[in-house]
């Protein structure tokens, strides 16, 4: 559990403080942006793209965390368009920016409640230290607001604050919690808020879990597990299984996807941290590489700061042209 920044204590979660979520989002990826148009720039602005200027831009979108494939398709885009006339910046920051669009808009998909028998049943995955609880809560809050019921379950018996983080939560949002002891079978408190779920017509059962990606085959076990007992209530469950990322991680958030998906099976991405951060070019190369519905992204530390992932937006903030 991480000791740093707001707590469900000290957190003001009122909508709409500090700014509007669009002004956020722009500063938060200010940084993105201008890694991307930092490393463009005094590689465009001549009046004809040629080969060894192309190269440069490739390398560019690279080194901004957009990923090999991203890079070569935006280049490629690049080179069939070749701003014979009009090569400036910003109109070669319009193709990048059309480009990515293509690239995010197909994995765009938001977290919906369709489960039919109820509850739907969200696995959440990640690393310790991701925002996973953060992102829990955050969830929750938008279910909420909604008119979902909603339940939280302590997947992650595995440390006695990641529990208690949880719980803060919970009450603070004033939804109902299962948890079990330190050190119990996390299988078991999802099989009883499964059933308490089902007993109180819960439309989302949202369920944490452990994160110790060091104890590999553990884990596996553990969400293993945790999917048959699911699956022995209802067959559909877990309906999602939800990873949530860290985009100050950069390419390691990549290799995760790689992990989790080995272990847990991904059925979809949460980002989070994009506020802040010049690696937030790692969602791109995220949705070119996997094709994982991206359902939402966390650009913030408060309760409404989850948003919704707008592909359009997205990419013409990341070029620098929003
Ligand atoms: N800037 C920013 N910070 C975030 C975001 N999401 C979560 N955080 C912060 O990241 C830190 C870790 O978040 P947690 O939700 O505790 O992460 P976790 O994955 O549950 O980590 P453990 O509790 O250590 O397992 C906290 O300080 C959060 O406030 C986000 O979108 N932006």
């Amino acid at each position: 559990m991480s000791t740093e920044g707001p707590t469900p204590e000290n957190e003001a979660a009122e909508p709409g403080d500090g700014g509007e979520w669009s002004d956020r989002l722009f500063g938060g990826f200010r940084k993105t942006s201008e890694r991307l148009t930092g490393n463009l720039a005094g590689i465009v602005g001549k009046a004809r793209l040629d080969d060894a200027q192309l190269d440069d831009i490739e390398d560019a979108l690279i080194m901004s965390d957009l990923g090999p494939r991203a890079a070569a398709r935006i280049r490629e885009r690049l080179a069939e368009e070749r701003f014979e006339r009009d090569a400036d910046e910003r109109a070669i920051m319009e193709v990048v920016a059309r480009e990515i669009a293509e690239i995010l808009r197909p994995v765009a998909k938001p977290l919906d409640v369709v489960a039919f028998p109820r509850p739907q049943v969200i696995l959440v995955i990640g690393v310790n230290g991701s925002g996973k609880t953060t992102t829990i809560a955050k969830l929750a809050h938008l279910f909420q607001e909604q008119d979902y019921a909603v339940m939280l379950a302590a997947g992650d018996t595995f440390r006695a604050a990641a529990i208690g983080q949880l719980a803060v939560w919970a009450e603070r949002l004033g939804v109902p919690i299962v948890k079990g002891p330190e050190g119990g079978d996390p299988a078991s408190v999802v099989f009883d808020a499964v059933k308490a779920a089902t007993d109180q017509g819960i439309d989302a059962l949202i369920v944490d879990t452990a994160g110790r990606l060091q104890n590999k085959r553990e884990l596996m076990d553990e969400l293993a597990k945790i999917r048959r007992v699911l699956g022995r209530l209802n067959p559909e469950a877990p309906h999602d299984v939800v990873l949530v990322l860290d985009a100050t991680n950069g390419q390691n958030a990549l290799s995760q996807i790689e992990i989790f998906k080995e272990v847990a099976g991904v059925s979809g991405l949460i980002m989070t941290k994009l506020d802040g951060t010049a690696r937030g070019g790692v969602l791109v190369a995220a949705a070119e590489q996997y094709g994982l519905p991206i359902h939402a992204i966390g650009v913030g530390e408060k309760i409404d700061d989850l948003r919704p992932f707008n592909p359009d937006l997205l990419a013409r903030v990341i070029a620098g042209i929003a």
